[in-house]
């Protein structure tokens, strides 16, 4: 579905990604993984045309690398930022009506994943919980017609309670569209990736399938350095 070849690109200096190479499957999570600062956003800000990039990026089979982020936009590919970036001043309803591109939004998709939104509509975004204001990042991605959804750490700084909840809703968010998954929590990696690429300085140091990375101990220690920084927790 996404064929990302030899990417690469720079920030202020510094050779941020390195002729980064992997596939995205059109079904379920492959993974984005790696230490911190290893250029993980940095990649998907490059595949969705926010950071200059060259090399080749292909999305079902049309070159896209150099497009406006707008049109990438509109062929299907969603994006949830890692600071989840919902209007504070705005209610939950105007949040989700300004991301709508279609006359036909999906709103029963979204409101049976996540009942709470129905709920909060007047509530102002601002005052939505961490988790809360997640489920706005991905219910707004759910109201379009994408076909592949790129979604960057979105249990970072969340309670492990609310993590699990985040990672059911992507485990069925899953069964409806690809998603390309930047998670740093691998019990969340290991509920829901079938495949998995590793980063480390700006390269892939590893890819294939997820279980076979969280199977072996020592390659997750050696390639992500688990232990030295956030913590795994799992979820119920
Ligand atoms: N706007 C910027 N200005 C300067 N350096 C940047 C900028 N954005 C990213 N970098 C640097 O590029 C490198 C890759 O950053 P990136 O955010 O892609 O890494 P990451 O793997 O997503 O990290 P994290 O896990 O901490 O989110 C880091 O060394 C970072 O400091």
């Amino acid at each position: 579905m996404l064929d990302v070849r030899e990417l690469s690109a720079w920030i202020g200096g510094s050779h941020i990604l390195q002729g980064v190479t992997f596939e995205v499957a059109g079904t379920g999570v492959t993974a984005l993984l790696g230490r911190n600062g290893v250029g993980k956003t940095s990649t998907l800000r490059a595949i969705l045309g926010e950071l200059p990039a060259t090399g080749s990026v292909t999305f079902d089979g049309r070159p896209v690398l150099g497009a406006p982020t707008h049109r990438l936009v509109r062929a299907g590919l969603g994006y949830a930022p890692e600071d989840r970036c919902v209007f504070a001043g705005l209610t939950v309803a105007e949040n989700l009506r300004l991301a709508c591109r279609v006359p036909d939004p999906d709103y029963d998709t979204v409101y049976s994943l996540f009942p709470e939104l129905r709920a909060r509509s007047r509530q102002r975004a601002g005052t939505l919980s961490g988790g809360q204001q997640q489920m706005v990042a991905i219910g707004r991605l759910l109201l379009n017609p994408n076909r592949l959804l790129l979604i960057d750490e979105p249990t970072k700084g969340l309670a492990p309670k609310v993590v699990s909840e985040v990672a059911a809703v992507l485990a069925r968010v899953a069964q409806r569209v690809p998603i390309l998954l930047v998670e740093q929590n691998l019990a969340v990696v290991r509920r829901l990736a079938s495949a998995a690429v590793v980063l480390a300085a700006g390269r892939v140091a590893w890819r294939g399938q997820a279980a076979d990375l969280l199977g072996d101990a020592e390659r997750v220690r050696t390639l992500l350095g688990v232990g030295s920084s956030r913590p795994e927790r799992e979820p119920r």
